[in-house]
């Protein structure tokens, strides 16, 4: 099981590596990473599970955040209504973002990443809407569109497979400055 410990924090060259692209059929270990990658999201998610094993509640989990330098994140947006179904939960292995919208979007409260101990206020802008092609777990492909909160953890995690954390994204001038027509939600 995946606990805090685990999971690699700025600083560790392995966040700042193009990850390596993953092959099929997917190894023993690639099969179990996917799968505790998943489960940490589960568990973190869980209030009495977050806390007995004092995780940070997580919505998505790279590879390299737990010492992997490969193309795999796992994503669990939370679900809205106490007992419903995550809206998109997924291990995407080898993301790529194949179209995006011109606009912008951006989380109001900024963001922040379980390898990152500080605070680093600001926006960090991203496309509101995205065409993502990934395979999954059987290699099989897909392609699909993603829009606001689901695009933006999606960015993050593909962010990470890249070498790229989300501070890159903030205007170092003015944090807090986006270009108008940018999507802004919680
Ligand atoms: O690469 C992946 N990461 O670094 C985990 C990040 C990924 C998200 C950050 C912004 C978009 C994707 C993450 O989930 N967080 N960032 C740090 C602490 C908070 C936590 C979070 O947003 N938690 C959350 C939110 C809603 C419901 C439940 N939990
Ligand atoms: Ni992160």
């Amino acid at each position: 099981m995946i606990l805090m410990k685990d999971i690699t924090r700025d600083g560790d060259p392995v966040l700042r590596k193009e990850a390596a692209k993953v092959t099929f059929p997917l190894s023993e270990e690639d099969q179990k990473l996917a799968a505790d990658m998943m489960e940490y999201l589960e568990v973190s998610q869980n209030p009495e599970l977050c806390k007995k094993y004092g995780l940070r509640a997580g919505v998505g989990l790279a590879a390299p955040q737990v010492g992997v330098s490969e193309m795999m994140a796992a994503v669990m947006v939370p679900v809205e209504e106490e007992g419903g179904k995550s809206p998109f939960k997924q291990v995407i292995v080898n993301p790529v973002i194949i179209s995006h919208s011109v606009q912008a979007g951006a989380l109001t409260e900024g963001e922040g990443c379980l390898s990152v101990d500080t605070e680093v206020p600001g926006y960090v802008p991203r496309h509101d809407r995205i065409t993502l092609r990934y395979q999954d777990l059987q290699g099989e492909l897909h392609k699909i569109r993603l829009k606001n909160y689901p695009a933006i953890i999606c960015q993050h995690e593909i962010d990470h497979l890249h070498g790229i954390l989300f501070y890159d994204h903030i205007n170092k001038d003015a944090p807090f400055e986006i270009d108008d027509g940018t999507i802004m939600f919680d």
